[in-house]
């Protein structure tokens, strides 16, 4: 998490806001709610927050209640003797509502708002406080609406809606002509009109995220959020904070409410990937949500409605998972409304060039090395190659050779041995293996199989180093170790 920067100025234009809360992660999930319309100011006591007010004209105070020493009413009652032309909002926990109530007058305060917030609501109640300072300030309409920003902020978001919907257009996916991609994006871009939920199958690094994306920018739900979870990047218990959000108390620390993801997402898009990794249990969770259009966060009993599309992907066959019995029946018909599915790069060898050629550009760019350029053995050594990783290996390995490389010009030995050969990691390490696959069993059972040996020997060749093996097989630290304990695998970390 970035730490907020507390002298960030907001545009001048914009009416300021200013946030105070000893919590550091509040402090940021609020700016990150309020700083596309306000120019935001952020202060972790009250004594910052003092400073900021005696050198900056301020709109809008946001204080929390909890804070060390002096309570959120206690201090907006002085800033309301010093700085009376200030809107005063103050953010509590259910239980110190009394304390609020008995020094809403004192302190003058406009609004308190209990938490956990929906980014949402807070976003339009202080919309309406600085309306509110405005109209005090004697200004009419239209001068209200021209000072509160209002057609600065519609013209930024349109910019804004703009630079995403090209950036994650359909056409924006890489490919060559004829390429079976052109199929499945034709469908998606279809889809993308109505709000049905999408399923997308396909191998890891085939493009299921840059899909999902391009879908939510086609879709009516194009100004919403799109919010994504990597289902299999954490524990199951998390998960369900992660999406629903939590009360304070709610397990051992939980020090503060959260806002889960379907809350954040209200209007927009989901996207969930990896669904597949998800236990019966939090399915069981999922399922509910998505039939009631309304969720609890955890340990609290108030029903909050949601409204939000679900995408989701995985890299196995739910249809094949669900007749296995791993994958709910009931929330898979939920999410695959309509599936898709992503033909691996080595199903479309046509497009290897193509996105080489864009993923080289990119890279030297990001790397400062303008200029590179494939040299013909090097292309060759590419197209040949299996890519078990797809897309995502293909990256790695154009950045690894980019670095390697001495002049602009890249050689099959910038490429890693692997590629040289033309074989792929997966076959490296089968290669190498003892009898290790099982001549027997479904696909699912051979598949784990071989990503346990794949795996195993990886491990074993970086002494279970697991950053080095994660950055190896283009998985996060967190994906490493989710798939060793499915597979079973001796954590000797
Ligand atoms: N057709 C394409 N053209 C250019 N870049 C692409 C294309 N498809 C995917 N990529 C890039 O490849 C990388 C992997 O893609 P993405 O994350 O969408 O894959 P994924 O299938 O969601 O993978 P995972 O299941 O492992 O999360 C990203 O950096 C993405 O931008």
């Amino acid at each position: 998490m970035n730490a907020p920067d507390p002298l960030r100025p907001g545009p001048a234009d914009l009416p300021t806001v200013l946030l105070v809360d000893d919590e550091v992660r509040s402090l940021d999930a609020m700016r990150r709610t309020l700083d596309e319309d306000f120019g935001i100011l952020t202060a972790e006591s009250a004594e910052a927050a003092r400073d900021l007010l005696a050198r900056q004209e301020v709109a809008v105070i946001l204080c929390d209640q909890r804070m060390p020493g002096q309570t959120g009413v206690e201090f907006l009652k002085e800033v309301r003797e010093r700085w009376p032309d200030t809107v005063r909002i103050v953010i509590s926990g259910y239980t110190d509502s009394e304390d609020i109530i008995a020094g809403i007058n004192e302190a003058g305060i406009y609004q308190y708002i209990l938490k956990p917030w929906v980014p949402d609501h807070l976003l339009q109640t202080v919309r309406t406080a600085v309306e509110a300072r405005l109209l005090q300030q004697g200004l009419s309409r239209l001068e209200l609406d021209l000072r509160s920003g209002a057609p600065l902020l519609r013209a930024r978001r349109q910019q804004r809606l703009g630079e995403a919907r090209a950036a994650f257009d359909f056409e924006r996916i890489v490919r060559a002509p004829g390429s079976p991609m052109d199929g499945v994006c034709a469908t998606a871009a279809k889809l993308a009109r109505y709000d049905l939920p999408v399923l997308i199958g396909g191998e890891s690094g085939t493009g299921k995220e840059l899909l999902a994306r391009a879908i939510h920018y086609a879709s009516p739900r194009a100004d919403g959020p799109f919010v994504l979870e990597n289902c299999a990047a954490i524990p199951d218990t998390l998960l369900e904070s992660e999406l629903f959000g939590h009360k304070r108390g709610a397990f051992t620390g939980a020090f503060e409410d959260h806002v889960g993801l379907f809350q954040r997402a209200h209007g927009g898009t989901v996207f969930l990937d990896e669904i597949g990794e998800t236990s019966p249990a939090f399915q069981v969770k999922l399922l509910r949500v998505l039939q009631e259009g309304e969720l609890r966060p955890v340990g609290s009993t108030r029903p909050v409605p949601v409204d939000v599309r679900v995408v989701a992907a995985s890299h196995r066959r739910l249809d094949e998972e669900v007749r296995a019995g791993r994958f709910r029946e009931d929330l898979y018909y939920r999410i695959a409304g309509a599936t898709l599915h992503m033909p691996g790069l080595r199903e479309r060898r046509g497009d290897i060039l193509p996105i080489a050629q864009h993923l080289l550009a990119l890279v030297a760019q990001e790397l400062g090395r303008p200029g590179m350029r494939f040299g013909d053995g090097c292309l060759r050594c590419l197209v040949s190659y299996d890519w078990p990783g797809n897309i995502r290996e293909l990256r790695n390995e154009i950045a690894r050779a980019v670095a390697l490389a001495d002049g602009e010009m890249l050689g099959p030995d910038c490429l890693s041995l692997n590629l040289r050969q033309g074989r792929s990691a997966m076959t490296a390490a089968a290669v190498g293996a003892p009898a290790g696959l099982p001549a027997s069993g479904t696909l699912q059972e051979r598949l784990d199989a071989v990503e346990a040996m794949v795996l195993r020997e990886a491990l074993e060749r970086h002494r279970w180093n697991k950053t080095r093996v994660a950055s190896e097989l283009g998985l996060s630290r967190v994906g490493l170790r989710a798939k060793l304990q499915r597979l079973g695998l001796e954590d000797r970390s």
